[in-house]
């Protein structure tokens, strides 16, 4: 009657943190949250009420506390790789591992002018976001990300000549205010070994940091004809700057700034060029996504 047709399963919402401790005082933390999602053959688990196939959720997360302890947390994508290589080595009937670790800021004080030694600030709601799929035999796929980076430039940014028609209200306008939450992935060549992973960890930092100085500086610098345009403009410069990576894509909302007509109030002028108290707005927002990959990659278009 009827099958499974996909399957997996694993621990969602493990919260780990870590210090580091160096010899002459200072201190380093990390706080992450972990996903696991296990695949194989597990389906009489499913279907027959068959147990002994089960890695328990649980183990998965006592999995993660150790491995935590035993091996760096950081780069992240690092982290998300030995464990996903540990659930495909440890368990022959484990044929894939899904590992997503969402890392949150902690940035270092500056207290009497000085870095503290174990004092940190959540600067950001931005996060570090990376997933690592581990396949026997197939190596490992890394997709490195930033998450919910707030944006905002007062000018320099237009929208005209978009499509019109009998649904069309939106007035042209050659200066509005350009706002988003920067959601950014970056997917590598596929690691063939966890050794290929650690032999070139010190690359995903330097990646992370090109990503977020392109995307600032491009936000900043280019005169926006649309999110469509300055988003493309930043995977372009991505591409060009982080060799090893194979594909860049974004998801940007579109955080609207709706103009005030004061005018009934003693003929306030707030509107056009005299526009200077805005209403933001939470919802609708424009949604904007792509993907770009080098020339002769994979499209879909
Ligand atoms: O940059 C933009 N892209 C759009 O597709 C769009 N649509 C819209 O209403 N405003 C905008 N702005």
């Amino acid at each position: 009657m009827s099958q499974l047709a996909a399957a997996r399963y694993g621990k969602d919402n493990i919260r780990l943190y870590k210090v580091h401790r160096n010899q002459d005082g200072m201190q380093s933390v990390v706080e992450m949250t972990v996903c696991i999602l296990l695949e194989g053959d597990i389906e009489t688990s499913y279907t027959k009420a068959d147990n002994s196939v089960v890695v328990a959720t649980d183990t998965q997360k006592q999995t993660t506390y150790i491995l935590a302890k035993q091996n760096p947390v950081t780069p992240p994508e690092l982290f998300a790789a030995i464990l996903g290589d540990h659930f495909i080595k440890t368990y022959p009937h484990i044929h894939a591992a899904n590992v997503s670790i969402i890392q949150k800021r902690w940035t270092r004080m500056t207290v009497d002018g000085k870095p503290h030694p174990h004092s940190f600030y959540r600067d950001s709601e931005e996060t570090r976001d990376v997933s690592c799929r581990a396949v026997e035999g197939k190596g490992l796929s890394i997709h490195s990300g930033i998450n919910n980076l707030l944006v905002l430039k007062s000018t320099g940014s237009a929208f005209y000549g978009f499509h019109r028609d009998e649904y069309t209200q939106l007035p042209e306008t050659q200066d509005r205010i350009l706002s988003t939450a920067v959601k950014s992935g970056w997917l590598w060549d596929t690691f063939p070994t966890l050794e290929d992973v650690k032999r070139q960890k010190g690359k995903f930092d330097e990646a992370w940091e090109q990503v977020r100085t392109i995307t600032m500086g491009t936000f900043a610098r280019d005169s926006s004809a649309s999110v469509q345009n300055t988003m493309y403009k930043m995977c372009d410069q991505i591409l060009a700057a982080v060799p090893g990576v194979q594909a860049v894509d974004y998801s940007l909302p579109n955080k609207h700034y709706f103009e005030i007509d004061l005018s009934w109030h003693k003929g306030l002028k707030n509107t056009g060029k005299d526009a200077e108290v805005y209403a933001p707005q939470s919802d609708p927002n424009g949604l904007i996504e792509c993907t770009v990959t080098r020339k002769g990659g994979k499209a879909k278009l």
